[in-house]
């Protein structure tokens, strides 16, 4: 059976080319295939072209997609098309595809761009790189986020959704984030953003839902807030006082259906992103994104070219929600299995309860072309029983398109030369500010003001990752020696009363404000000599990167993330090898095992004055910015185009 099909879309007039694949990796099934040619005016000469083809079994033909590769035997489109030549192992043309000119969609990177002619939407620029020329594929790149510093955040994933897109854009790449606008009670953070006067439907919970779409420009990235009244409410983005919101599965759904729609709809800067971009989907809050690409759009010939990433920030939470609450989502009803999630016996609620859910999370994970996780060490943890909170062996399936990218920080914002939170500025070449940041810390705080005091901090969000648990029950053997303790966070309340509880009787030594306040977490950066972070697991951990840069020494857990950037203090490396260390590690994660670690950096900070200043100043000059991630990064984008879409 042949079919020919093509599929309009919105202010496209059509053409139609006949486009005739074989291909083999189907045996013992006829395969034949057309593709649509759509050319038109979506923006002045952009285009698309679209293939599908069925495969032919005797008992009826079946939709699979294809992208048009292998023994096709292409026709040229008649007129106004860009193509580019396929070829096979041996060089040989096979096929032709089409170059988009949306890739091009925006003056702003108009100047800096040309079109390539081997690939969809690919622009090539002649990077210099020293003395060598190297040339750089650059990507329509959609971040889905359910948080973006600054203008939102509660935790790391907001810094990372803030600053790698901003990063990404400086080198060249077309970049979008699409996050919700949630209420600010100080009508600051989206003052900038603008109606674009763009709505989108939403099809999900038995309803239409309208969402409108807020945009800003801003440090060469599109930064796009859909509007929709759930997110208009008092607390953080996940919850309130009373814990967190029961509609969050709906606040998400339609966070990711809204991003989908996001790049087809939505002028930014006079144009679309249009279809062949790369979304990154940033935890379980944006992970129905990859799906809907297979599931929703790709069966209508919609985002055929796109591809998807799913970055997990942290395993621990993964949208699990009721079975029944399928439904709800805006699938299609074959796509259940791709979200099915069953509890195992002892899980389950009571003897009848069948354990059945839907885990979006899970499902990003089945659909999307690639996974990275925040650094090598927790690619590693996820495929194993202990760290893959259940997933492990779905993760290790997907081992081969599983990667670790260590986090990079925003060093304009935490940058100690520079900073305005703190009282005064110092460098690696001059640490007398942070002398000063100390001793004004300790005003603040109310303690004793004794600058050679040692002074241990932490900063983080109070539950059980965090591991404050241990460092609260550690901290009366900790404050029997002559040290004080600081420990800034906001989160379960027996941890915020566990603080106040230490505060009130140890009031000459302690301080614990609960609370988030991101000012206070610099000051505290900049003014403690150690900071503590006993995380039970840690993808990344962004912390101990920004304590390392203020001279602050990370003392922390040997997980994930921590152990991959904090390298042991070696008192007799030889100096200048580079083995010294920037910090403390310390394993098992216990009580005992954390007291003497922090023993030991004690020790050194006030018996070995030198050593001290030297891991002060390791930890400075490593490089942890953005640049090296990002360019991990863009080779994970380059494979994901390499493949075929995975799903759909
Ligand atoms: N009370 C408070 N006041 C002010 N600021 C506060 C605060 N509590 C926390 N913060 C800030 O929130 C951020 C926390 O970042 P982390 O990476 O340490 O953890 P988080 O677990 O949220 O992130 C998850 O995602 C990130 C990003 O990938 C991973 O690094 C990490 O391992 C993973 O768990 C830091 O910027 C910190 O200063």
């Amino acid at each position: 059976m042949e079919a020919l099909h093509f599929m309009p879309s919105k202010n496209l007039s059509l053409k139609l080319v006949e486009h005739r694949v074989f291909d083999s990796s189907f045996s013992g099934v006829r395969q034949v295939g057309f593709a649509s040619l759509l050319s038109g005016k979506r923006k002045e000469n952009s285009f698309c072209v679209r293939a599908r083809s069925y495969k032919e079994d005797g008992n009826g033909s079946e939709f699979v997609s294809r992208r048009s590769s292998g023994n096709s035997q292409n026709k040229e489109p008649e007129e106004g098309v860009l193509l580019g030549a396929e070829r096979d192992d041996t060089g040989s043309v096979v096929g032709f595809q089409l170059i988009p000119h949306s890739a091009i969609s925006d003056e702003r990177i108009l100047e800096t761009q040309e079109t390539e002619a081997n690939g969809f939407d690919k622009l090539s620029e002649e990077i210099e790189t020293g003395d060598t020329i190297s040339p750089r594929t650059t990507y329509n790149v959609v971040f889905v986020t359910s948080e973006a510093a600054p203008y939102s955040k509660t935790g790391g994933l907001g810094d990372v959704c803030g600053s790698l897109p901003v990063a990404l854009a400086a080198r060249g790449h077309r970049v979008m984030v699409v996050s919700p606008k949630y209420l600010d009670p100080s009508d600051k953070k989206f003052a900038n953003a603008v109606d674009i006067e763009r709505r989108a439907k939403v099809y999900c919970f038995g309803g239409v839902q309208e969402v409108g779409f807020f945009h800003e420009y801003r440090a060469g990235v599109d930064w796009v807030f859909v509007d929709h009244p759930s997110y208009q409410r008092p607390g953080t983005p996940y919850g309130d006082t009373y814990g967190a919101f029961g509609d969050n599965q709906f606040r998400f759904t339609l966070l990711c259906h809204a991003a989908c729609e996001a790049p087809l709809v939505l002028p930014l800067g006079g144009y679309t992103y249009g279809e062949k971009c790369l979304f990154i989907a940033n935890d379980w809050h944006a992970g129905l994104v990859p799906v809907l690409l297979a599931a929703k759009y790709r069966p209508h010939g919609v985002y055929k070219d796109a591809r998807s990433i799913i970055v997990i920030h942290n395993l621990a939470h993964q949208g699990v929600e009721p079975a029944i609450t399928y439904k709800n989502l805006g699938l299609p009803p074959g796509w259940y299995k791709a979200l099915e999630w069953v509890f195992p016996t002892w899980a389950r609620t009571h003897a009848l309860d069948p354990g059945e859910a839907v885990n979006v999370l899970k499902s990003a994970i089945v659909t999307a072309d690639r996974i990275v996780t925040v650094s090598q060490g927790y690619s590693w943890e996820i495929t194993t029983p202990e760290g893959g909170y259940g997933l492990h062996e779905l993760l290790t399936s997907r081992k081969s398109v599983l990667t670790g990218i260590t986090n990079g920080i925003d060093n304009n914002e935490w940058n100690p030369s520079t900073d305005e939170h703190i009282p005064s500025c110092y460098s690696v070449d001059d640490l007398s500010g942070k002398a000063e940041c100390k001793i004004a810390l300790q005003k603040e705080l109310g303690l004793p003001i004794r600058p050679d005091c040692p002074l241990i901090g932490f900063i983080g969000r109070l539950d059980y990752q965090k591991g404050v648990d241990i460092l609260l029950s550690a901290t009366p053997d900790l404050l029997q020696d002559d040290i004080q303790i600081v420990m800034l966070g906001s989160g379960e309340k027996q941890y915020e009363d566990w603080m106040r509880h230490l505060e009130s009787t140890c009031k000459d030594k302690y301080r614990g404000w609960v609370g988030f306040n991101v000012p206070i977490s610099h000051r505290i950066t900049a003014g403690c000599d150690i900071l503590a972070m006993p995380s039970r697991f840690e993808p990344c951990g962004l912390n101990q990167l920004y304590a390392m840069r203020y001279g602050t020494v990370p003392v922390v857990h040997h997980t994930g993330g921590l152990r991959d950037t904090v390298q042991t203090f070696d008192p007799y490396a030889k100096e200048g090898s580079g083995e010294e260390g920037t910090g403390w590690t310390f394993s098992p994660l216990t009580k005992e095992s954390l007291v003497s670690a922090l023993r030991v950096a004690v020790g050194t900070y006030s018996k070995h004055k030198p050593s001290w200043e030297g891991l002060m100043k390791r930890g400075m000059e490593k490089n942890t910015s953005w640049e090296n991630a990002a360019t991990q990064y863009e080779q994970v984008f380059d494979w994901a185009f390499i493949d075929p879409p995975y799903a759909g």
